[in-house]
């Protein structure tokens, strides 16, 4: 398998499942509906603990679809060929996932009144996160320390291209009725309210124990162990599991343990400087 990327359109995306042609023909074809939701979140900000939260929200707590359909079959990458392939015929409401930048999106999103929830995270702990996963991946260039990695996501040289550009793009969606923005660090620590507040977005109601089941299912331990979702399916496929797990921490502030008190005092500097017209309100972690 490579370790290369496939860049597009100046973004480098993993070198697997991923077609130059099916992602220009997306951009201009695919179809998103208006009941569609669809999940967007640069990769490492939780993105799976979302999905798992809106099956669940779908299924009124009911662990049966996450403990029998794997997760990438749930809420597809629409960006990949795999994912699409499923979406493409799927009737009625979809879930739908994406890493994409916005620039990178099928266009007929914004015609659509599909509802977005865009998840950020501290970026440190996005750094760190992926610094691990992609370590043990066999589907992107692996990093040989902290010290390359740090370098490579301050320039925007990992999977998606630069977390600053990212959030950018999508921010410009920041009003609209149908843009929910979430964090981590919100739903870390308040899941309870985190997952009430989706479900208004969303126009849905949960019974207490409805809501009771969706916590516990969807927690760390629970995710960890569950064969659908953590990511072990793919029988070492994808990941060098011998090496760590895709269900690696899952906690916030983790940065504090892997920069350096130079490293730290950098991001602070580049983060104030590329992020200096995006109220600081937005991220909970400043
Ligand atoms: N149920 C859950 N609760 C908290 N964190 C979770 C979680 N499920 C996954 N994560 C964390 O989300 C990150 C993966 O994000 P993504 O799904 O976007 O790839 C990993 O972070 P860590 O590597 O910091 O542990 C993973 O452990
Ligand atoms: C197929 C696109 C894809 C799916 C999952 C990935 O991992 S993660 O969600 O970023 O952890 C990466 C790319």
């Amino acid at each position: 398998m490579s370790d290369k990327y496939l860049w597009f359109k100046g973004i480098p995306l993993p070198a697997v499942d991923f077609i130059p042609e099916l992602l220009r023909e997306e951009w201009e074809n695919f179809v998103f509906k208006d009941e569609d939701v669809l999940i967007v979140a640069f990769p490492k900000s939780g993105t799976n603990w979302l999905i798992e939260i809106l099956c669940l929200i779908r299924s009124k707590g009911d662990p049966k679809w996450i403990q029998s359909v794997p997760i990438w079959e749930r809420s597809p990458w629409v960006e990949a060929e795999y994912g699409y392939n499923i979406l493409k015929d799927k009737e009625g409401p979809r879930l739908i996932t994406t890493h994409l930048p916005i620039q990178l999106i099928p266009k007929s999103l914004f015609s659509s009144k599909t509802k977005l929830i865009y998840l950020i995270r501290n970026p440190r702990d996005i750094l760190v996160s992926g610094y691990f996963f992609w370590s043990i991946s066999k589907f992107v260039k692996k990093p040989e320390s902290m010290e390359e990695y740090f370098e490579w996501f301050i320039q925007g040289n990992v999977p998606y291209g630069s977390w600053f550009d990212h959030i950018h793009g999508w921010m410009s969606m920041k009003g609209k009725e149908n843009f929910l923005i979430l964090s981590y660090e919100e739903l870390k620590r308040d899941t309870r309210s985190t997952v009430e507040k989706i479900c208004q977005f969303l126009g849905k109601k949960l019974e207490p124990e409805e809501l009771n089941s969706l916590l516990k299912n969807s927690s760390f331990q629970v995710m960890k162990e569950n064969k659908m979702s953590n990511y072990s399916l793919p029988h070492g496929q994808y990941l060098d599991e011998k090496n760590g797990s895709f269900m690696r921490k899952g906690i916030s502030g983790d940065w504090k343990n892997h920069f350096t008190a130079a490293q730290a005092e950098a991001f602070d500097k580049i983060f104030q400087e590329k992020m200096a017209d995006v109220p600081r309100e937005l991220f909970p972690w400043e």
